[in-house]
C-alpha cells in the first residue's frame, strides 16, 4: 500500500466524467490496503474489524468527519466490532480517483487504531 494515494487531494468528479474502467482503476486499487475490493466495477468495498462496538463507533465517527471535510461520502455499516464501507461517486454512478483517495485515507485512519485484528 503506497501512502502517496492518501496524500493526494480528493477532487470531485466533473460533470460528464465517465466512471473509471477496470484498466483505469487497477493501479489505484494496487495502492490500497488488502481490505478493499471493487464490486461490479461500480464501488469499492471494505470491512474493518475492531475489538468492540465503541471502537467501531469511534472509527465510524472519524470516517464521517473525513467525509464531511472532503465532501465525499461513503456508505457506512456499523456493527459490533466491524465497520463496513462502500465508496463510489454517486454523481457519475461509479468509480472516480477521489474514491480511491478516500479509501486510502480510511486505511490511514484505521492504521491509527490499536485494533487487534486486521482485515484479511
Ligand atoms: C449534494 C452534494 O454536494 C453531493 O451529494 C456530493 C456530496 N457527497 C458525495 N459523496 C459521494 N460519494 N458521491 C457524490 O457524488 C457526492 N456528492
Amino acid at each position: 500500500m503506497s501512502s502517496s494515494l492518501a496524500d493526494e487531494p480528493v477532487e470531485p468528479s466533473e460533470e460528464g466524467d465517465e466512471p473509471l474502467t477496470d484498466d483505469e482503476y487497477a493501479g489505484y486499487l494496487d495502492d490500497l490496503g488488502s481490505a478493499w475490493e471493487v464490486v461490479d466495477d461500480h464501488h469499492l468495498e471494505a470491512t474493518y474489524e475492531f475489538d468492540d462496538f465503541a471502537t467501531a463507533l469511534a472509527f465510524t465517527n472519524d470516517v464521517g468527519e473525513l467525509a464531511e471535510a472532503e465532501w465525499h461520502h461513503p456508505d457506512i455499516h456499523l456493527s459490533w466490532g466491524e465497520v463496513g464501507v462502500e465508496m463510489w461517486s454517486h454523481d457519475i454512478g461509479g468509480l472516480h480517483k477521489s474514491d480511491f483517495v478516500m479509501a486510502a485515507r480510511m486505511d490511514q485512519l484505521y492504521a491509527e487504531y490499536d485494533a487487534e485484528y486486521n482485515v484479511e
